[in-house]
């Protein structure tokens, strides 16, 4: 039968009772320890697990990124993990201040599996779980809370002789218990002294207790209750190096982590762009990250995080969202015209004041700290406006459009975006833009003109070939210099044409260097913008007189002539 409500089959989550809770007036100032489980518990929740190659390129990755402490595997568990950890030990690969960790159940013939791979290990973290949840003690393992403590304590002791026995590696113990924060907190503390008192931590030589949001039940406010609350309540605060371990069933890992930190962690456990169980573990990049973006570097390299991202789905064999924090494809883009128009405007006072705090609208980081480029930041469709269709013309083809014109070129472009229902591509963009201003040369089009002027005189008389419908004829003007010369000798042709605005600017550089003029004229009485583009600026801007007439004459409407396959 179906129940009226579903809803009421879930119990509202009730944490620990901390009025005097501290954390949130605490700020984070610090990077936490790293620890990186992508290759255990990112690697157990994958569909195909990591073959050596892969998890080899995992964990080169994670050194090169700068963790130094990189969780490898469950060894007792397949022979793929015995085997790499050995291929690890073997092989000399690990870097001398990295310290591998391996994760065991708390089952004695899996812990002495777990140090037969460890053998010959530099340094080494053993951490061992039990769950302490109250609905795990009795559905999946039915033993009450001294029998769970037990298991714990058992398994400690055991650890503690093998790594007695050894005393040539560097050694850390790590306890979890599992899924803690739903876990009763008195009984989370009974069990973690209990562990610490058989491991004998010390300030000198601290253990890590790992606090698991194994599946993540609530808000976040909540874990970083709990996480302060064992703090407080724990008996040799100072025996332990805190760590969390966030999953992100609520989709707040992150939050919950960085709650966490502010509540009295030392160490967060996390993968890379999120990867592990069901929604997964907290993404350790974005967790970095947000750090960066407070003023503190989170002591991890993301500085060219696109090869990170492809290694990782490579050896992941999962995408990364392209919307993921920070990484994504499209997490620097902006379509939408207002966020495109303050981005431009953010990117100009960027470049009078590059060394200045980073403030461009929309763009919480600066792409380049990632290794992204500016190139992608502003892409085109039928929801952008003049901003962004004036930036890709700036930044990718050199064209500057003065602003009345860039409103009038964005009409054009919104047509064919309206039109087409698609991305415009700044080649697209540019395409447009010569079509409706460069290659106007109808009716008429300069062929060639000669300056000429008398010594002290400002006048200058202008000469220019032109042809109309392909008919050549010479036309003659004088002015105070060749623009207001060539319209006098357009006058006197019968074409009343009124300079209204004008702007120029060379494109290119070198030898390929070139003026480009923006002339808007009053031609029968309508303002209307033409473009010329020419080695000399002379001849650019008569072009671009004879662009706004032949635009004139040829089309009442500006947009016209520019469709969908022209473009396409
Ligand atoms: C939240 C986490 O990510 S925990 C890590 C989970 N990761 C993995 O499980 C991946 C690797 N695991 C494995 O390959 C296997 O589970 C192995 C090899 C470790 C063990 O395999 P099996 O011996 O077949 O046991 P199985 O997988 O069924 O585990 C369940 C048994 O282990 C016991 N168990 C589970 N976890 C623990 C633990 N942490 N400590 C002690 N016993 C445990 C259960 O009570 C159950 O015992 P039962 O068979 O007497 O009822
Ligand atoms: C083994 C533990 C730490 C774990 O992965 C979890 O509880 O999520
Ligand atoms: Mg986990």
């Amino acid at each position: 039968m179906m129940l009226d409500n579903p809803s009421t089959k879930y119990r509202p989550f009730v944490a620990v009772d901390l009025p005097d809770r501290q954390w949130p007036s605490r700020r984070i100032e610090a990077p936490p320890q790293w620890c990186a489980v992508d290759l255990r518990d990112g690697n157990q929740a994958l569909i195909d697990p990591m073959d050596l190659e892969r998890k080899q390129r995992f964990f080169d990755l994670l050194v090169k990124i700068g963790f130094k402490q990189i969780e490898v595997g469950f060894p007792s568990a397949s022979q793929t993990d015995f085997d790499f950890v050995r291929a690890l030990i073997d092989n000399d690969k690990v870097p001398d201040d990295v310290h591998i960790q391996v994760l065991t159940q708390a089952r004695p013939h899996l812990i002495d599996r777990t140090f037969e791979a460890l053998k010959g290990v530099k340094n080494a973290i053993v951490h061992v779980y039990n769950a302490t949840d109250p609905v795990f003690r009795r559905v999946v393992f039915n033993v009450n809370q001294a029998e769970c403590i037990q298991i714990a304590v058992d398994a400690t002791t055991r650890i503690r002789e093998h790594m007695v026995a050894a005393p040539e590696t560097h050694w850390t113990f790590q306890y979890s218990p599992e899924l803690f924060s739903t876990t009763e907190m008195d009984f989370a503390v009974e069990i973690v002294d209990a562990v610490e008192a058989t491991y004998g931590g010390s300030v000198d030589k601290p253990m890590i207790v790992n606090l698991p949001a194994t599946v993540e039940c609530a808000t976040p406010n909540n874990y970083a209750d709990q996480v302060e609350w064992f703090c407080r309540h724990v008996a040799h605060r100072d025996h332990l190096i805190v760590s969390v371990h966030p999953h992100n069933d609520r989709g707040t890992g992150v939050a919950a982590a960085e709650l966490a930190v502010m509540a009295g962690a030392d160490r967060v456990e996390g993968c890379l762009f999120g990867n592990g169980e069901r929604t997964g573990n907290v993404d350790i990049v974005t967790l970095a990250m947000n750090l960066y973006t407070q003023g503190v570097h989170p002591g991890l390299d993301f500085s060219n995080i696109t090869p990170i991202m492809r290694e990782v789905e490579y050896c992941n064999q999962l995408p990364v969202h392209p919307r993921h924090p920070y990484v994504g494809d499209l997490v620097f883009t902006a379509f939408s015209g207002s966020h495109q128009d303050a981005i431009k405007k953010g990117m100009a006072a960027r470049r009078e004041n590059p060394d200045g705090v980073w403030e461009v609208p929309y763009l919480p980081i600066d792409p380049l700290d990632v290794g992204r480029s500016y190139e992608a930041v502003i892409r085109v469709n039928s929801q952008s406006g003049k901003g962004g269709i004036s930036y890709l013309l700036e930044q990718e083809h050199g064209i500057e459009l003065p602003r009345r014109l860039s409103i009038e070129f964005s009409q054009v472009v919104q047509e064919v975006a309206d039109r087409l229902g698609k991305e415009i591509t700044s080649e697209m963009i540019y395409q447009a833009f010569v079509d409706e201003y460069l290659e106007q040369r109808e009716p008429f089009a300069l062929i060639s003109h000669r300056m000429s002027s008398e010594p002290d005189s400002p006048t200058v008389t202008l000469e220019a070939t032109i042809a109309e419908h392909g008919a050549r004829r010479t036309i003659q003007g004088q002015g105070n210099g060749p623009l207001a010369a060539f319209i006098k000798a357009l006058a006197a042709e019968g074409h009343d044409v009124e300079i209204i605005d004008y702007h120029e600017h060379s494109r290119g550089q070198g030898a390929d260097a070139e003026a480009i003029a923006y002339v808007e004229v009053r031609v029968g009485g309508e303002a209307v913008f033409g473009v010329g583009t020419d080695e000399s600026i002379t001849s650019a801007s008569i072009k671009g007189v004879m662009s706004a007439i032949n635009r004139k004459l040829s089309t009442e409407a500006p947009a016209a002539n520019v469709t969908a396959e022209t473009l396409a």
